[in-house]
Order: C-alpha cells, then sequence, then structure tokens
C-alpha cells in the first residue's frame, strides 16, 4: 500500500535520508525506530505530505503522493496525522476534533454526529464541550488521536505519539491503537525511539540509522537476529564483542575472542573479524566449575566485575577475559552468594550467540 522507494531527504548540505526503501501493507502496524536524529520525524513528514524528498517516490497504491496537486489531494484525504507534541487551539474539543471535516466543507450534524463517535472511540465521550487547553496532555494527546481519526482515514501516521506521556497516558494510547487497527482495519505507521513500544504495537519494524533502514523485520527478527552490531546495539543487546574467526566447520564456527574460544552456531570464513551478539537473560551463571563446555554449550570461568541492581532484577557481569553481562533475579544473585570478586562460571549454548560481520566505520 505505502511504497518507500530509495526515499532521500538533503537540508542544505546534510543528507538524513539516504535512499529508505521499505513496502508497507495494507492493514499493516509498521514502526519505525531509531537513535534521536536518524530522520524519523523528517520521513513521516515527508510521508504526511509537508515536505518533498530530493530523491526517490513515495507511493500510495502505485500513486507518486508528490507528482502533483491532485495526487496530493488524493493523499490528503486518506491520512490522518498525530504529532508528537498536538497543538490544542483555544476552543472546544469538539472544534479541535472538527477541524477535518469543516476543511472537506461537512455538514453541522455531519460534524457532530462524527466528533462525537470519534471522541467515544479514544475514550473521551462527553468532553465534548470542555476547553481544550484544560486537558492533561494525555487527554490531549487522545483528542489528537481522534482529530486524526473523525476522517476515517485508510492511513495513520504517528510521530513519536507517547514521548512526553506518563505511563498510563502511554498505555491508554497504545491499547487505542491497536484497537484501530483490528477493528477498523486503518493501516499504521508510527515513529518511536523506544524500541519496546515497537516490538508491543507493531507487525514489522524497520530500523533507521545512517538515513537508511539498517533492518527492517519482525519484532522478533529484530531482537534476536540483528542485522550488525549497530543495530544489535540499539536494540538492547547487552553483549556485543569482537572476535576473529579461528575455526569454521559445516554449521558452527570458533571465534577467538580476545584469547578466549566462543562456539557458535554460525559458519563464517576463516580469519574474518565478525561481531558476537549475545542476549544477557541467554546467559546463565552457576559457581566456578558448575557448568561442561560441550560442542553445543559455552561455559566460560570467570570472576564476577559487578552486581547492580535493575528493577527486579540484577545486573551480574562477570570478566571472563572479556565482560560478559547477564541477568538474574535477586533471588538468584542472593542463593549463589554472587558478589564482586565471585568465582563462577557463564554458559550459553551456542546456537545463543548470533554473529554479524564487524563493521568498520
Ligand atoms: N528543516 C530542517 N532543516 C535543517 N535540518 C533539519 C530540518 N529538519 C530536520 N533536520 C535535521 O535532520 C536530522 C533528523 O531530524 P529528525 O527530527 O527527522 O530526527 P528524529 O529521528 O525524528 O529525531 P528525534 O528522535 O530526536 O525526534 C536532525 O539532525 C535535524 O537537525
Amino acid at each position: 500500500m505505502i511504497e518507500l522507494a530509495d526515499v532521500s531527504k538533503q537540508f542544505d548540505d546534510k543528507t538524513v535520508l539516504d535512499g529508505v526503501t521499505a513496502r508497507i501493507g495494507r492493514g499493516e502496524i509498521f514502526a519505525v525506530i531509531g537513535p534521536s536524529g536518524s530522520g524519523k520525524s523528517t520521513l513521516l513528514r515527508l510521508i504526511d505530505l509537508l515536505d518533498t524528498p530530493t530523491g526517490g517516490a513515495i507511493r500510495i497504491d502505485g500513486v507518486d503522493i508528490h507528482a502533483g496537486k491532485e495526487q496530493s489531494l488524493r493523499t490528503r484525504r486518506m491520512m490522518g496525522m498525530v504529532f508528537q507534541k498536538p497543538a490544542a487551539f483555544n476552543s472546544t474539543v469538539t472544534e479541535n476534533v472538527a477541524i477535518g471535516l469543516r476543511f472537506r466543507g461537512a455538514s453541522e450534524s455531519v460534524i457532530r454526529k462524527k466528533t462525537r463517535d470519534a471522541l467515544a472511540l479514544v475514550g473521551l465521550a462527553g468532553y465534548e464541550d470542555r476547553r481544550a487547553r484544560t486537558l492533561s496532555g494525555g487527554e490531549m494527546q487522545r483528542v489528537a488521536l481522534a482529530r486524526a481519526m473523525v476522517i476515517e482515514p485508510e492511513i495513520l501516521l504517528m510521530d513519536e505519539p507517547t514521548a512526553n506521556l506518563d505511563p498510563v497516558s502511554v498505555e491508554k494510547i497504545e491499547e487505542l491503537v491497536l484497537r484501530i487497527n483490528r477493528d477498523l482495519g486503518t493501516t499504521i505507521l508510527f515513529s518511536t525511539h523506544d524500541m519496546y513500544q515497537g516490538q508491543r504495537l507493531a507487525h514489522r519494524i524497520g530500523v533507521l540509522m545512517k538515513g537508511v533502514f539498517a533492518q527492517v523485520g519482525s519484532p522478533r527478527d529484530i531482537f534476536t537476529v540483528p542485522a550488525s552490531s549497530e543495530v544489535a546495539r540499539f536494540v538492547g543487546t547487552e553483549n556485543v564483542v569482537e572476535g576473529v574467526v579461528e575455526a569454521d566447520g559445516n554449521d558452527f564456527s570458533v571465534v577467538d575472542v580476545g584469547g578466549v574460544r566462543v562456539r557458535t552456531k554460525f559458519s563464517f570464513g576463516r580469519g574474518e573479524n565478525v561481531c558476537l551478539c549475545i542476549r544477557s537473560e541467554d546467559i546463565r551463571i552457576a559457581p566456578a566449575g558448575g557448568g561442561k563446555a560441550t560442542p553445543g554449550k559455552n561455559a566460560l570461568p570467570g570472576i564476577v566485575a559487578s552486581v547492580s541492581p535493575r528493577g527486579p532484577f540484577s545486573r551480574v557481569t562477570v570478566d571472563c577475559g572479556f565482560a560478559l553481562s547477564s541477568v538474574l533475579s535477586w533471588k538468584a544473585v542472593d542463593d549463589l552468594d554472587l558478589r564482586e570478586g565471585s568465582r563462577v562460571t557463564a554458559s550459553f549454548t551456542a546456537e545463543s550467540v548470533h554473529v554479524v560481520r564487524a563493521t568498520r566505520n
């Protein structure tokens, strides 16, 4: 439905988008995630016709949306947009929601009915006559969602819709987004710097880095099979370490990480520089000598370098010749009597080690 074909955007000398390519299907929820300044808002602004690309094309149902007035008017009718900081006009909630309908010349009775329906959709029935400026941030963002939905758009764009909200309001907006997609079939494209929000809401995620999608895939793919060490780090993989392939079999490699040998299920060429990505939740900690290495499992002796609290868990970092972080419950930390200097064995399966080529900048 939405096709981003080699989209680029330059501001003066600065290239922000440098060939963004993806296809977003009808009824899909697609998240654009990426670090601050990676161009998420710029991309959404291009799709929302607030700006024009310097290269490539954005097509909706095969029509280049920037090709001319007719094409952009057609696109306008199909799309609703929610911004990070919604503008609240100094009038009633109804008037704030009705803007798109007034623009289309809808009659007063249609406006009344549709704004009431849109406010009910976002859980704000009864708010019709409130002054918009008296609303809380979470309520105002729901008004903005009602304003976008009142025109019954086929596509809903949202630029960091929950960036300024408290956790309870975030949850409400997220529930609404899922419900709108499920009940109305609206295609939803949104940006966030919160990878877990991407995971909670999206069918697919595009990771925007250095002007391109470094990876497009399901949340599961992005988390478990990141395409590069940068993506791995961005999605919170705690252990990303560089090494050199020492031995290569048909379906495994042994990688030398600063003198420590790590088994993986991946096959890479001998001598190749690689990055090993190991999620901390995949690492088990046992007392020294408490785990045996097998062809499918690593068991590295090490010394606990630090134990630091993380909500209901603790992060335990072990020096195995290189630093390896694991996440354990408080009880496990107590049971194992883990403290700085404890001798332990850190074990993890060869399968849990994801290998990517090392990238040099
Ligand atoms: N109109 C403009 N003129 C010049 N530079 C711009 C303009 N708009 C955006 N930029 C630059 O483009 C880059 C990307 O900005 P953008 O707001 O798209 O990033 P973002 O990923 O949405 O960031 P954030 O997560 O912080 O909101 C930034 O370096 C920004 O300064």
